[in-house]
């Protein structure tokens, strides 16, 4: 890749930086992946997630630069230029993606992260390679980043960057975002590595959460584990930032809850030809009287089997007729490698085998699944056709889906159930809000969401689609960005700092 071999500090470096971009997202995936076909040739298709689908637009719209991995290991890429954004692949060995990725990364913190519903596994070994991957981003980062840049970190595969980052480069301001919980204190103390990983983030100029309750918990930490001074009371949404004083520098923690394009969605979702899509999706499924709907990736933090046992029990009551009502789960495959997820498809997949077996008939499932990516257009015809969407994870930072669905509701039809343990629940306060713990909770929830009268429905949306399409991605980036622009320069401290 263009400039891997020259050092950062170099004259050559700092003269190629004079063209070089002024905004560069570090994320782990680029917002393509890499496809390789069985032909042996290679093409680009969109990268899952939330984190991706809120960023995309975003950069695109600035000109800026993305650093990232091709979402395969061992292809060494050369830098792409694609609709006046720069894509910089980093390159992974299968080695890097086993033990960084698949380990370090979602075998030990996400489980961590998200409350420790699944084991999470303590490896020296993926830890060291976590490290070293670390490093490789920071460098790529650092060798292509114009003079004073602003590179804005992402997510818990980069945690270490913001430090190394700031050694190698010390021009440029630095944001970080963390797009999944950061847990409490008690959980993220069991963490081998906790002390190495609050100093990674507080190389940054400002760490940024989904909600105030991850920043404190950030804040506390550094005064705990490395004894910086920080500031005392609450952190606000999108204001009153936490302080931590390291050395000069003020690092400062906020909370700033992602979104998506919901103008772009609400627009495509009101077009003649999604519209069409979602009369033929109903067709498609028999015209039940009432379709419900699931839209992850196939992860353990999503909670589908937990709403796949509410509506099997609910047959089984007779207090769901499956004559009339429907189920499609629409699963992206994901980190299949990784235990844990193994476990959970073949969960699901015998969940949707009973349920099927137990209460379908020929040519008439109850449960539909996909496992498969759906394509952007199709899934926003899936919102409109669904009568109920099912959002039950036992953790998740944000849930993007949720906010999606409510911007394609502009007929104030359909009716959301969401899980307290979502980001998204802070915000959609007008939803069905379940404690998806509590399995007879969540049946009751689901039949008031389906039966509920089109008046208190519209009432719902209404307040609903208000909440998402005044605050949509743009809003998260520019508050993001304004207050990463605003962080005090070193030796302009906070008023109240303690020890
Ligand atoms: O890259 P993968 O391992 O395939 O995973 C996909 C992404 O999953 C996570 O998304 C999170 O970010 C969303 C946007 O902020 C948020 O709504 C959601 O609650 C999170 O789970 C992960 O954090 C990303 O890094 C991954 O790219
Ligand atoms: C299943 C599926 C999803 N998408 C899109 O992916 C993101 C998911 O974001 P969210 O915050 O809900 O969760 P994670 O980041 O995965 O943890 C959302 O924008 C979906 O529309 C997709 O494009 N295709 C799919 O099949």
């Amino acid at each position: 890749m263009a400039g891997k071999s020259v050092s950062a500090g170099s004259d050559e470096a700092r003269a190629s930086r004079e063209s070089a971009p002024e905004l560069v997202v570090v994320a782990n995936r680029l917002p393509v992946d890499l496809e390789k076909l069985p032909d042996g040739s290679t093409r680009w298709k969109r990268s899952p997630g939330g984190l991706v689908t809120a960023l995309e637009p975003v950069l695109r719209q600035n000109h800026g630069a993305w650093v990232g991995w091709p979402g395969v290991p061992d292809v060494d890429v050369d830098p792409i230029v694609e609709d006046g954004l720069s894509l910089y692949p980093v390159t992974l060995s299968s080695r890097d993606v086993t033990e960084y990725y698949e380990g370090f990364s979602n075998g030990t913190l996400w489980p961590l992260y998200h409350d420790v519903v699944v084991k999470p596994i303590f490896d020296r070994t993926w830890w060291n390679t976590y490290v070293e991957v670390n490093r490789r981003f920071a460098e790529e980062t650092a060798a292509i980043a114009a003079e004073n840049a602003t590179v804005w970190v992402q997510d818990y595969q980069l945690q270490l960057v913001p430090k190394m980052l700031r050694m190698l480069r010390p021009d440029l301001t630095i944001g970080f975002f963390q797009h999944i919980p950061f847990p409490p204190i008690e959980i993220f103390m069991q963490l081998p590595w906790r002390t190495e990983i609050i100093e990674g983030l507080l190389g940054a100029d400002l760490v940024g959460f989904h909600l105030p309750g991850g920043a404190q918990n950030f804040v506390y930490l550094a005064n705990r584990l490395v004894g910086h001074p920080v500031s005392r009371g609450q952190i606000g949404v999108r204001s009153k930032f936490g302080e931590v004083q390291v050395g000069f520098r003020t690092v400062r923690a906020g909370a700033f809850p992602i979104s998506i394009d919901s103008g772009e969605l609400d627009e495509l979702s009101k077009s003649r030809s999604i519209r069409q899509r979602a009369k033929q999706i109903r067709q498609e499924l028999g015209n039940p009287r009432r379709i419900m709907l699931g839209v992850d990736r196939l992860d353990y933090t999503k909670g589908i089997n937990i709403r796949m046992t509410a509506i099997q029990e609910l047959l089984a009551e007779g207090r769901l007729d499956p004559k009339e009502n429907i189920f499609v789960q629409l699963a992206t495959p994901s980190r299949e490698r990784v235990e844990h997820y193994m476990h959970m498809r073949d969960e699901i997949e015998r969940q949707v085998g009973r349920i099927n077996g137990d209460f379908g008939e020929v040519g008439h499932p109850v449960v539909h699944y996909l496992h498969r990516p759906i394509p952007r257009n199709e899934l926003i015809a899936f919102f409109v056709a669904a009568d109920v969407m099912l959002v039950t994870p036992v953790r998740d930072g944000m849930n993007l889906v949720a906010k999606e669905y409510v911007a394609c509701r502009s007929d104030l039809g359909g009716a959301l159930l969401l899980s307290e343990f979502t980001g998204a629940a802070t915000e959609l306060r007008q939803a069905y809000l379940v404690n998806p713990h509590d399995i007879d909770g969540v049946k009751d929830s689901l039949l008031a969401a389906l039966d509920q009268a089109p008046e208190e429905g519209r009432k719902r949306m209404r307040a609903l689609r208000r909440q998402v399409l005044a605050h949509d991605v743009n809003r998260w980036a520019r508050a993001f960005l304004n207050a990463l622009a605003e962080t005090p320069h070193a030796g302009e401290t906070g008023a109240s700092l303690r020890r």
